[in-house]
């Protein structure tokens, strides 16, 4: 396995074919606007609604997904997770044909069995590791995420270059692309959305700011303790690793740093974030996530409503008022 940066892609293999964006979201919008300003030939698909209009909005020919089908080479689906299955047996597959490539952005309908295309289309997935909406932006300002790259299926015999050629007209070999199976790239990505990225931070998050305000602190101070200021230390984390960022803090920081980081994360929590890979690796997450959908979402649902009324989120609604540059 290595890394692929724009050097080892070649864009012009995308020369003369139409990519299809199913669904126009978060990564949706930012890789049909990267590709074309790439210069690759890009319709975007959806149903009438929202995406649609926005998507007609930002100046491509929108279709629907049965259309785009039919007309593109490679078929790139960026519809929620839990929607792909339905929408590719009833829009995608009657209209498939030998030769075309489904693409992904994350592996988890191919690997949990929810999509089986026919032996004769290739199988790939391009995956940023970075939201939709970062995508957009460092491809604006001339750089790029890094990515994933995996085959599931080369019937065509050349479906990683041209995954790699996708890759790189959305900025990903511009950080660099690693290559990986569908399986890692599943289970790596929800290991590191749940334990790290997204659980485990807003649960750091919001344990730090109820147990200042709990002990009498501002709600303000807390707010920009715990949440405002983690952007500006992950900053420096993302520019030069975890000793840049111990360079720019105090000493009394990196003291304390030392000393109670690993009573907060213990091996308690090491030893629950293996039960939580384990769960994600026999499949578990994928049938609650599925079930979750089929029943309505009723847990989904009640947990959001919850987290939208925490302190935090209406103190931080109030101080992001005033700044501006943030709202942009
Ligand atoms: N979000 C991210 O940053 C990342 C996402 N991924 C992966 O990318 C994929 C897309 O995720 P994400 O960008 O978050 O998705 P979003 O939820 O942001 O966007 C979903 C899009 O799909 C459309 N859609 C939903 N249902 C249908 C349907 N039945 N028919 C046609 N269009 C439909 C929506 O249109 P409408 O407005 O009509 O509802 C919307 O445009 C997933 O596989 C995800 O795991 C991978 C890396 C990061
Ligand atoms: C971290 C969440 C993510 O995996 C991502 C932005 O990469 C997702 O599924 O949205
Ligand atoms: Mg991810
Ligand atoms: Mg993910």
């Amino acid at each position: 396995m290595k890394m692929y940066y724009d050097h080892d892609a070649d864009l012009s293999l995308l020369g003369g074919k139409t990519v299809a964006i199913v669904g126009y979201g978060s990564q949706g919008h930012a890789q049909a606007q990267n590709l074309r300003d790439s210069g690759v030939k890009v319709v975007v698909a959806g149903r009438p609604g929202r995406s649609w209009t926005q998507a007609e909005q930002d100046g491509f020919e929108v279709m629907t997904v049965a259309d785009a089908a039919k007309v593109a080479d490679i078929i790139q689906i960026l519809m929620p997770d839990e929607r792909q299955g339905q929408v590719y047996r009833e829009e995608i597959a009657p209209n498939l044909r030998a030769g075309q490539m489904l693409l992904f952005s994350h592996g988890f309908n191919i690997h949990f069995g929810q999509i089986a295309p026919p032996a004769d289309v290739d199988v790939a997935m391009v995956a940023p590791k970075s939201p939709g909406h970062l995508v957009r932006r460092v491809y604006t300002q001339g750089g790029g995420v890094p990515g994933l790259v995996a085959v599931h299926q080369n019937a065509t015999g050349k479906a990683k270059e041209i995954a790699l050629a996708y890759a790189k007209g959305i900025g990903c070999t511009r950080a660099g692309v690693f290559e990986t199976s569908f399986r890692e790239e599943t289970e790596t990505d929800l290991f590191g959305e749940q334990a790290v990225l997204c659980g485990g931070a807003t649960a750091l998050v919001k344990a730090g700011f109820e147990t200042l305000v709990e002990a009498g602190y501002s709600p303000e101070i807390a707010y920009f303790e715990c949440l405002h200021e983690l952007k500006l230390i992950v900053d420096l984390m993302y520019e030069g690793g975890l000793s840049r960022m111990r360079y720019s803090i105090s000493d009394t920081a990196e003291f304390g740093d030392y000393m109670t980081g690993p009573r907060i994360v213990t091996e308690e929590t090491k030893k629950e974030m293996r039960k939580v890979l384990e769960e994600i690796q026999r499949g578990e997450f994928a049938k609650k996530w599925i079930l979750e959908n089929q029943a309505g979402r009723p847990s989904y649902n009640a947990i959001k409503q919850q987290e939208a009324e925490h302190p935090i989120e209406q103190v931080g609604a109030r101080l992001r008022e005033m700044m501006s540059w943030i709202k942009k």
